[in-house]
């Protein structure tokens, strides 16, 4: 056996022996029935007494599913510092060292040091009996070295240990040393270093179709997102694969760890698709964070609504303008006057007096504009229509002014109201001539062409309204078909404007609910069931949330911010996001309507800088299209090469379909994982019957759809046809290049004009300009 085995099997021998220590603790918890009250309220005078009290909720509850801990967390415990002593002696609440900075006398003179503090960090806080920490909490100020120390500026950190774990068992370790020119001593020996860096462990894994957390190797730039105070607005930008998805979600974990009473209002966090939410859904689970944050695509976010379909580039373009509020609220109105199943009546007829009184035609809708008039949403102003109704038959009655005494006189006016706002021929009147509006209603009644045409008079030019009314026709009368994620940001904006009561106010929930009782004992899968299906519960009756976590943030249209807006109008929020990868075609616009939902909220600005998905060679194809698509934007520095070069290839006189698929035999062959095949998106279908058969590995996606995704491998299907697609294509097919982790094919069409090499045209030309 090797040298290096030895110690390596010792090292592992000794973390082990820690983790052992950590779930024998664990399970004593088990027995201590009345843990969570005694515990609590003997620390309430370290820290705030809340998160304490979350704390070891925590642990309490890891303790009664230590059973499960083996499937649930593959690594319950997955790091560790060695640290000189801290400057000023101080210890924080949870007994470790707080300062960043090592004591004066730490490092000798030739060099010499010895180890004062091991700290390990885990998903959750694990206390000794004396309340000693066997295991921090990530996301405690304690854990941060652990993430923050960097060779250049490693604090205290001498040595950063990532551990591999599954259950019970260690199954390896990786170390990096941060202070090699020290000659340390931890208790009686030396200090052993093993393996090379546990990032590119991770970053060499196969891909599943699930996004794993990345609690073991947070670097240091991400971590100081991810621990920013929670206060106004964090934003995040950063090119493709800098892990602005993963930093997000972690973000939320940290943000309910941090203050779980504040975000008991809930953390919202929009995905651009359900592609995306499908793929990142497992992250806060891992992270041991259920329930209180809903990951929703930006077309579910209107209740009962759930966008399924795509608008063709043109029609976009044009439902995610500024210039729609101006139509809906015009469609909302004259939506009064479009037949639904009824007929609308030309005039009213009632008794009163023992005649009939009559309101014609003309006077309808003088009443009418005069009740629109107002600037009330338009279900509002039924009321004030129904005054104006009685007002106009009163006046038919010839009886105004004829009783002079005040008193009498108004009694004679109201017993008219009362018999006339009775009698069934009003109210079957009222009914159709100002029906109470829904959203949807109003949305298919802009279907027809001339109503468009007119409600967005000097708005929208007849061509655009022809387009927007074109792609309505999918709905039925009552608005129901399928819908875009462009008509949920409508259906929600008509929402305003015709004035539908508030949903109601989300109730208090108090995370200990889940922590007690029998229904705790459970299988994983029934939880994760009722996880589900509990925030579906309060998805439904929360409009408002405390914080906001937008992702993919540079698609956002001007409409669907406002509509975000809503929902976080007192909410602190986290945004990230990469311009160059924008599929919206006019970013000012996008600003100001972001500027807007996010009022005056000081803001602080981060960027990330390194590519931890393609690797160098994958990212410099890639940074050709980047440069035609957003000039003078930086890549993102790829952290790792592997010596495969993407490989460029034609169809050859064979159907694209069998080039395609012939390719992604050969890259399910050479990779583990997933194999993603973007297209642009008229192509999705056919696409799909190009990998019939070839197993759930391989998947076809349209180009807007591979959105934030990753593969093992994929395949670009004709760049130029991507870029052609809508004034954004550029930009879009930048992000399809992105999104492998291993290998990257680009298949040309004869469209794409490949040279020799099989290299299309909007790939070479930078090399020609620079060569
Ligand atoms: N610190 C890290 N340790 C391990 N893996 C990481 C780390 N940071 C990011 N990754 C991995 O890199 C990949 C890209 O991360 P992520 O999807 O969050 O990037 P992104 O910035 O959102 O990318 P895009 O803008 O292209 O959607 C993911 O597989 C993620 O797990």
């Amino acid at each position: 056996m090797a040298l290096s085995d030895t110690v390596r099997d010792r090292e592992i021998a000794v973390e082990q022996e820690h983790l052992d220590r950590v779930y024998r603790r664990l399970e004593e918890k088990l027995h201590e029935a009345e843990f969570i009250l005694d515990d609590a309220a003997k620390r309430v005078q370290v820290g705030t007494p809340g998160a304490l009290a979350e704390r070891d909720a925590l642990v309490f509850r890891a303790g009664v599913h230590l059973n499960r801990l083996n499937s649930e967390f593959e690594d319950f415990l997955f790091g560790r510092v060695d640290l000189l002593e801290g400057k000023d002696g101080q210890r924080g609440a949870d007994g470790a060292f707080t300062s960043v900075e090592p004591a004066e006398g730490a490092v000798g003179e030739n060099g010499d040091a010895a180890i004062a503090e091991t700290l390990h960090i885990g998903r959750l806080g694990v206390l000794d009996a004396d309340y000693a920490p066997l295991v921090i909490d990530w996301r405690a100020p304690a854990a941060a070295p652990f993430y923050r120390a960097t060779p250049k500026e490693p604090g205290r950190v001498v040595r950063r240990r990532v551990i591999r774990s599954r259950g019970r068992k260690v199954l390896g370790v990786e170390d990096d040393l941060l202070r090699p020119e020290l000659t340390v001593t931890l208790g009686e020996d030396g200090l052993p270093v093993v393996g090379d860096g546990a990032l590119m462990a991770a970053l060499g894994r196969a891909r599943s179709h699930t996004m794993r957390d990345i609690v073991a190797s947070i670097q240091a730039e991400q971590d100081l997102v991810i621990r920013a105070p929670a206060g106004g607005v964090t934003e995040v930008t950063g090119g493709p694969g800098t892990g602005k998805t993963a930093v997000a979600l972690h973000r939320a974990a940290y943000l309910l760890y941090q203050d779980r009473r504040r975000y008991a209002g809930g953390i919202l966090v929009v995905s651009p698709t359900p592609l995306l939410v499908a793929y990142t859904e497992g992250v806060l689970p891992s992270l041991g964070e259920e329930g209180q944050v809903a990951v929703r695509a930006v077309g579910s976010l209107v209740d009962g609504a759930e966008a399924d379909t795509y608008d063709e580039p043109a029609v976009a373009r044009i439902k995610g303008s500024l210039r729609m509020v101006k139509v809906l609220r015009s469609a909302a109105r004259g939506a009064l006057e479009v037949q639904r199943g009824r007929e609308i009546p030309s005039s009213l007829k009632v008794q009163a007096f023992g005649r009939t009184l009559r309101l014609d035609a003309e006077e309808l809708t003088r009443i009418r504009q005069s009740v629109l008039s107002g600037t009330a949403p338009v279900n509002l102003l039924r009321p004030r229509a129904r005054r104006l109704l009685l007002d106009a038959l009163w006046a038919r009655t010839g009886r105004a002014g004829r009783i002079t005494d005040p008193e009498l006189a108004q009694e004679e006016r109201q017993g008219f109201d009362e018999d006339v706002s009775t009698e069934t021929a009003f109210l079957d009147f009222l009914e159709a001539w100002w029906p109470p509006l829904t959203p949807r209603q109003v949305l298919a009644s802009m279907s027809d062409e001339r109503r468009l045409g007119r409600w967005s008079r000097r708005v929208l030019n007849g061509h655009e309204a022809r387009r927007v009314a074109r792609s309505l026709r999918r709905l039925d009368a009552e608005g129901r078909g399928a819908l875009s994620a462009h008509d949920v940001a409508l259906l929600d904006e008509l929402h305003q404007a015709l004035g539908l009561a508030p949903r109601p106010k989300a109730r208090e929930v108090n995370p200990l609910d889940h922590l007690t009782g029998l229904d705790e004992v459970t299988t994983f899968a029934d939880r994760n069931a009722r996880r589900r299906a509990d925030y579906q519960d309060r998805e439904r009756e929360r409009s408002e949330y405390a914080h906001v976590i937008v992702d993919e943030a540079q698609d956002l249209t001007p409409m669907q911010w406002r509509m975000i807006g809503r929902r976080g109008a007192h909410a602190t929020w986290t945004i990230v996001g990469d311009p160059a990868q924008s599929s919206w075609t006019d970013p000012q616009e996008a600003g100001r309507a972001r500027d807007e939902a996010l009022g005056s909220r000081p803001r602080r600005r981060f960027t990330l800088t390194t590519n931890y998905r393609n690797p160098a060679e994958i990212a410099e194809v890639a940074s050709r299209v980047l440069a035609l698509a957003a000039p003078g934007t930086p890549s993102p520095a790829a952290v790792r090469s592997t010596g495969v070069h993407p490989r460029f290839a034609a169809g050859d006189g064979r159907p694209l379909g069998r080039a395609v698929r012939a390719e992604t035999e050969r890259l399910l062959e050479e990779v583990d994982g997933t194999v993603g095949v973007v297209v642009a998106m008229e192509r999705r279908a056919e696409a799909g019957r190009w990998l019939e058969g070839l197993g759930e590995r391989a998947v076809a996606l349209g180009s807007l759809e591979a959105k934030g995704l990753e593969y093992d491998a994929t395949v670009v299907v004709s760049p130029d046809e991507i870029g052609a697609e809508s004034p954004a294509g550029l930009r879009v097919l930048y992000v399809a290049l992105t999104r492998a982790t291993q290998r990257l094919t680009v298949l040309s069409a004869p469209r794409d004009e490949p040279d020799a090499d099989a290299v299309p045209a909007l790939l070479r030309r930078r090399s020609r300009q620079e060569g």
